[in-house]
């Protein structure tokens, strides 16, 4: 294993096909890339009766724990192990169970503020948007929500329009200008190919950084220097 590892963040609204784009990249370089769902960090509220949970603003940045996902993230990086908490959805909770998360070349931290929080974004090496209207991820999300997470069509629509939506365009969508690169609808093949080429690359150790002078000799000529640099 590489160290540090490459951290490609990706984030995007709900619906957008975040947990899909990051699956289907990490499937291609098998051992070598670790998925980090952001879902498996909300705050722990065993301490609230299932009713009170219900109505927690799932959408606001202060419903994550921060600190732990910063300390797990950092600790991959060091090449430490991590114990992972699991998320219940159903029950809008923790489990009591972790998962161990083993350092890899490439770690994937995906969730609607993968980019939001100044620690975690750098960290990461790449940073992804995924960009997909509100109508299609409203539709996606009630199928999903209904299926999987055991909703109810009334109690998706009040929760988007309660805080879903308000706090997609205050907090979420801001953070696509952090992005280095917008994927368009989610399970998008010529941009999951292209991260799984980028991830083949750093597992492979071919891939690099444009500097001033692989930029003069891809170019053939001289460049302005890096005010910065
Ligand atoms: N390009 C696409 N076309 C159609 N459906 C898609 C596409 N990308 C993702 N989906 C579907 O959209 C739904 C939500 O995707 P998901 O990855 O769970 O979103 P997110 O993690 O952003 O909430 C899933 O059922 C997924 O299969
Ligand atoms: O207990 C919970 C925790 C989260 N949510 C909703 O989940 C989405 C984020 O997940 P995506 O996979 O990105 O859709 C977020 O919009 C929360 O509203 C929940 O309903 N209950």
């Amino acid at each position: 294993m590489t160290t540090p590892s490459f951290v490609i963040g990706i984030a995007g609204g709900t619906g957008a096909g975040k947990t899909t784009v990051a699956r289907l990249v990490a499937r291609s370089a098998g051992d070598s890339v670790t998925r980090i769902p952001l879902d498996n960090y909300y705050e722990d509220l065993s301490h609230l009766p299932v009713a009170e949970r219900e109505g927690i603003n799932y959408d606001h940045p202060s419903a994550f724990e921060w600190e732990l996902v910063r300390e797990q993230v950092s600790s991959l990086l060091d090449g430490t192990p991590i114990e992972m908490p699991n998320y219940d959805f159903e029950i809008h909770n923790r489990t009591d169970e972790t998962t161990r998360v083993e350092p890899t070349d490439v770690v994937i931290v995906e969730g609607i503020f993968a980019l939001y929080d100044d620690a975690i974004r750098d960290l990461c090496d790449l940073r992804v948007y995924v960009e997909t209207d509100a109508d299609v991820r409203i539709l996606r999300r009630i199928e999903r929500d209904v299926i999987e997470r055991g909703r109810d069509l009334e109690g998706v629509i009040d929760q988007y329009l309660s805080t879903v939506k308000p706090m997609h365009e205050q907090f979420v969508e801001p953070t696509k200008k952090h992005a280095d690169i917008i994927v368009p609808e989610g399970a998008n093949s010529v941009a999951v190919n292209l991260l799984e080429e980028r991830i083949r690359a750093e597992v492979t150790g071919t891939a690099g950084d444009w500097t001033r002078e692989s930029i003069e000799e891809a170019l053939g000529e001289r460049v302005a220097a890096d005010p910065d640099g």
